[in-house]
């Protein structure tokens, strides 16, 4: 495995609208791969980082666009200062739906994408949610961080998210749900629950993550949901030890 993508989302670097502190240790593991691996890194929280400037009522599309404008520089403002600690350089890239409906166009991203990582920068993706309406938006980057993954041929995606591992159903409201370690195929059903992401600020809920793990494991990619409070599974597995966290890929 050489080329890795990471998706953070807004509940895991925010707690009470202020950023948390592991975004330092997120930062410092990809500093610390990115010597071994090539890394890639689509982070959610522009519009969370906004609201900390700008309480505006987002359920306006208008102000959401506005917060996510507000907040993208915020955030990599963030994450550029903590990177430059461990001597890595960063850049910031913004992508619509509309960037992987045309090859050439994702041909033309792709060969950007391999100059930032032949030179070991880590692209920090987002999407362009300032420009971004209904018909080229898509509204999680759970679903985008997938994309990402197939279309700039990584070899797979770890979701570090603010649950550790898929359950047999919602652990926050049933005690009794049950972690499962390896999933090789996505049931229909799961993918009709409701989306109800933790955070406010974030879009994606676990249907999201569900679709993302549909869409790479039907191109024969796999996906590992853990973790993003506590980065031990994620340590362990890249080490080849699968402890806790969800793998989900296809058997076929
Ligand atoms: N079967 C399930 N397994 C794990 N989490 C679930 C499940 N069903 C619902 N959830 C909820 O999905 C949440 C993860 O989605 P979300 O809050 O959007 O995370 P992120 O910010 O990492 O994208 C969990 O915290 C949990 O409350
Ligand atoms: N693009 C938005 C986040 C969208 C999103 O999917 O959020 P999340 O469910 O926290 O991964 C932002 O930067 O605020």
């Amino acid at each position: 495995m050489k080329r890795i993508v990471f998706k953070v989302g807004t509940a895991t670097l925010y707690e009470n609208g202020k950023l948390s502190s592991r975004i330092d240790d997120i930062v410092e593991l990809l500093s610390e791969l990115n010597k071994e691996y090539e890394v890639l890194l689509v982070s959610s929280g522009a519009v969370g980082a906004g609201y900390t400037r700008c309480p505006l009522d987002k359920s306006k599309l208008e102000n959401k666009q506005a917060l996510a404008a507000i907040g993208q520089p915020l955030l990599m403002k963030e994450y550029k200062e903590r990177f430059h600690k461990y001597d890595v350089t960063v850049a910031q890239v913004l992508v619509t739906a509309a960037d992987f409906d045309s090859r050439k166009r994702t041909d033309n991203a792709q060969k950007m994408i391999n100059v930032l990582l032949e030179n070991k920068v880590i692209p920090i993706i987002n999407e362009n949610d300032s420009v971004s309406v209904e018909e080229i938006l898509f509204g999680d980057n759970d679903q985008l961080s997938a994309y990402v993954t197939y279309y700039f041929n990584a070899d797979m995606l770890i979701i570090l998210s603010d649950i550790d591992a898929f359950y047999t159903d919602n652990p926050k409201t049933n005690k009794n749900a049950k972690p499962l370690k390896i999933v090789t195929e996505i049931n229909d059903e799961w993918l009709k629950q409701e989306c109800n992401p933790n955070d406010k600020f974030a879009t994606g809920g676990i249907v999201t993550k569900l679709k993302a793990a549909k869409f790479l494991m039907d191109r024969g990619k796999s996906m590992f949901l853990t973790s993003g409070f506590d980065l031990s599974d994620v340590k362990a597995f890249l080490k080849g030890e699968h402890k806790g966290g969800t793998l989900f890929k296809s058997e076929k």
